[in-house]
């Protein structure tokens, strides 16, 4: 049996907590899914209060896009609903199809608007079609869990709302009828080209004549599958806070079973707003974690994400993030600068690290990467070392050698990170002295 489709969109607001402070806006496509979503939410607006518009995004895909537009401009004038539409170029090249690259170009100018929600017209029977096509592809439990009712916005950004998740199409399409509400068909919905679209009209058709609530059972296996992997997700924060935060203290993290490691690794990818590495690769970067002794180097492709380890500390961090910008200052010997994806912190240490008067006095303070030709001198008795000799006596891996800082004082090398200090800004036992360190991935 359907939920009521006012009632299972009253329940979803609810949950998010919407009310007289929040702006929703409706993701109007046209389809009778986002209109009925869009009368559903007008007509809850009195009750919780909330300011609502519709945005409509023209792919220019389709010969009638142009007309789509007008009628949903002509459904929000209508109802005097705040209206805006965005045109999108579609890339015709994209190695995933027409499809994905439509819904990349729309996801990305919808996250464009102003509003607390945005909110979408996804019902029961996409939720099953969605969980579907991802298990044929061998996903994870998250991605089986498919779409979430209320997804809460990230950072600044807008939450998402799907107040016809519990909602099948034929009562979707019933209170279209009973509302005498107009909207478009999109003749692509009907096209088996589309992968997904083969699963709505062949395969999901097939396996409901054996199992005839196949798509309610499909969607509730979802829901299931969504609070066994929000557990995996406490579970990943829990391990990161146990292994010291983002940088994971190897000696902690290889303790761990394979499987959390994974988890882990998996949902600080996310995090990151990086799609998960492939299992084969996220195993193998684990073997060679678990074969190194843990102050051996690491610097291991994972997808968009590279999985480093280094001086008994492992990280992830984006392909080429760690590639720092030079800065230079004045004055400051006490300061925290941003490098790469990490920072270096000067901090106050009697009789150790640079002496303080030297930086104070300086003309110029910069951070720098290694310039050419640089030598160094890390004790009176030692000779001067060039820069790769002291890279290798400190056994810096040569991937880490081109993000290595390089303090200057008026234009002479006097520290490197994770190297040290030159004897001639060396501050001596009881002076006053200034510790510079490097983080080399911030929290
Ligand atoms: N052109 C559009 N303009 C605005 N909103 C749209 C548009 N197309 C789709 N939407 C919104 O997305 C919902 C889902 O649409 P549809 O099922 O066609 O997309 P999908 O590609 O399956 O889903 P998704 O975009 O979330 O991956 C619609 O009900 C509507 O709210």
């Amino acid at each position: 049996m359907s939920t009521s489709p006012l009632h299972a969109a009253a329940a979803v607001l609810e949950a998010a907590g919407v009310g007289a402070h929040s702006r929703l806006c409706c993701a109007l496509s046209g389809g009778v899914d986002s209109v009925v979503l869009l009368d559903l939410l007008a007509g809850l607006q009195a009750r919780f209060g909330f300011a609502l518009s519709a945005a409509h995004v023209n792919h220019g895909l389709n010969p009638a896009a142009s007309a789509w537009q007008a009628h949903c401009a002509a459904l929000c004038s209508h109802r005097g609903i705040p209206f805006a539409a965005f045109s999108v170029d579609v890339a015709r090249d994209d190695p995933e199809g027409l499809e994905s690259a439509a819904r990349k170009a729309r996801h990305a100018v919808l996250e464009s608007v102003a509003c607390d929600w945005l909110v979408f017209g996804h019902h029961r029977d996409d939720q099953a079609e969605t969980v579907l096509f991802r298990l044929f592809r061998g996903t994870g439990l998250r991605g089986a869990s498919a779409m979430a009712a209320v997804e809460p916005g990230a950072e600044g950004r807008a939450g998402r709302l799907r107040p016809l998740l519990g909602v099948g199409r034929a009562a979707i399409r019933d209170w279209a009828r009973v509302h005498a509400l107009t909207w478009v068909e999109d003749d692509s919905n009907t096209d088996r080209r589309f992968a997904r679209n083969d699963i709505r009209h062949r395969i999901l058709p097939a396996i409901e004549t054996a199992y005839p609530s196949a798509s309610a059972s499909i969607a509730r296996a979802a829901a299931h599958f969504r609070e066994a992997s929000d557990l995996l997700d406490e579970l990943a924060a829990s391990d990161e806070r146990a292994c010291g935060g983002r940088m994971l203290v190897s000696e902690v993290l290889l303790a761990l079973s394979d499987a959390r490691v994974a988890n882990l690794l998996r949902w600080q990818a996310r995090c990151c707003g990086m799609a998960a590495p492939s299992r084969a690769r996220l195993l193998e970067a684990l073997r060679q974690l678990r074969a190194a002794p843990a102050v051996r180097p690491l610097h291991f492709p994972l997808g968009d994400l590279v999985c480093c380890a280094y001086r008994g500390e492992v990280w992830l961090e984006p392909v080429g993030g760690g590639l720092p910008t030079p800065c230079h200052w004045v004055g400051a010997a006490e300061v925290e600068k941003p490098w790469g994806v990490g920072k270096v912190v000067f901090s106050p240490a009697p009789g150790r690290g640079i002496v303080r008067a030297a930086m104070d006095q300086a003309a110029k303070l910069s951070l720098v990467t290694r310039p050419v030709g640089l030598r160094m001198r890390l004790a009176p008795e030692r000779p001067s070392r060039t820069f790769k000799n002291l890279c290798q006596e400190a056994g810096i891996p040569a991937w880490m050698r081109e993000r290595l800082p390089v303090l200057e004082i008026d234009g002479r090398v006097a520290w490197i990170g994770g190297i040290g200090v030159d004897v001639a800004f060396a501050c001596p036992p009881g002076g006053e002295g200034v510790v510079p360190e490097w983080v080399p991935v911030s929290s």
